[in-house]
């Protein structure tokens, strides 16, 4: 979960003109930034915004608490979920971020199959990413998870609907540069 808050030192005169509603999933490993961007963005955006690790199943987050892995199948009622909350978005037409570390290939097909889903991808290295999960408190995923993730990991491809973002500058920079690209895109 983030304490930061990227939206606070956006100034308003580059705010969100030109961005159309996307229906975004912020991926990436644990301690990536996810949490800290998507709330920048649908603040800054006024777009609905879900915390993907809020629809774990107690059992998941007992279970990553516990410092083990989750499997496939472990994994998939969370997808389901996170599919069902992102479709929900859709119809209603207005944007939407949703943060899910969405680490194979086959969970992101299945978040985004028929719908107009968008991959954020947070790009950071292994040290950057160890500093941060062992400064971070109060969240039950711990820093020995962190290897497990990395090798879990598939990067996104070519082929699929993914914005690359460097998720190593400050929030507010990391911020304007997704919502740059986002203008970019139609
Ligand atoms: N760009 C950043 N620069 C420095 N620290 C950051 C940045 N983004 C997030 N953090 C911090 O790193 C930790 C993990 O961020 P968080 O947004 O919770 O990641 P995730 O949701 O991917 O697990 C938090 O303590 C957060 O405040
Ligand atoms: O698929 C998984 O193994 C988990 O979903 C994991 O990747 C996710 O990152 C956790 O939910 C921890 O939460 P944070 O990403 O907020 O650290």
């Amino acid at each position: 979960m983030g304490t930061l808050n990227p939206a606070q030192a956006v100034t308003e005169d580059t705010a969100d003109i030109g961005v159309k509603p996307h229906y975004l999933v912020v991926m990436g490993v644990s301690g990536t930034g996810k949490t800290t961007v998507a709330t920048g963005v649908a603040t800054r955006l006024g777009w609905n915004f879900q915390e993907g690790d809020a629809l774990h199943p107690q059992s998941n987050v007992d279970k990553m608490s516990a410092g083990k892995p989750l499997t496939d199948e472990d994994r998939a009622p969370w997808l389901e979920l996170c599919r069902d909350w992102l479709r929900e978005q859709v119809k209603l037409g207005k944007g939407a971020v949703l943060t899910c570390s969405a680490l194979k290939r086959i969970y992101r097909d299945t978040l985004s199959k028929g719908l107009p889903v968008e991959f954020v991808h947070l790009q950071i290295s292994p040290d950057v990413l160890t500093e941060r999960m062992n400064q971070r408190s109060g969240h039950f995923m711990p820093p020995s998870l962190l290897p497990s993730q990395l090798a879990t990991l598939e990067e996104p491809g070519d082929d699929e609907p993914v914005i690359r973002v460097s998720g190593e500058a400050p929030p507010p920079l990391i911020l304007e540069k997704l919502l740059s690209r986002l203008r970019d895109r139609k």
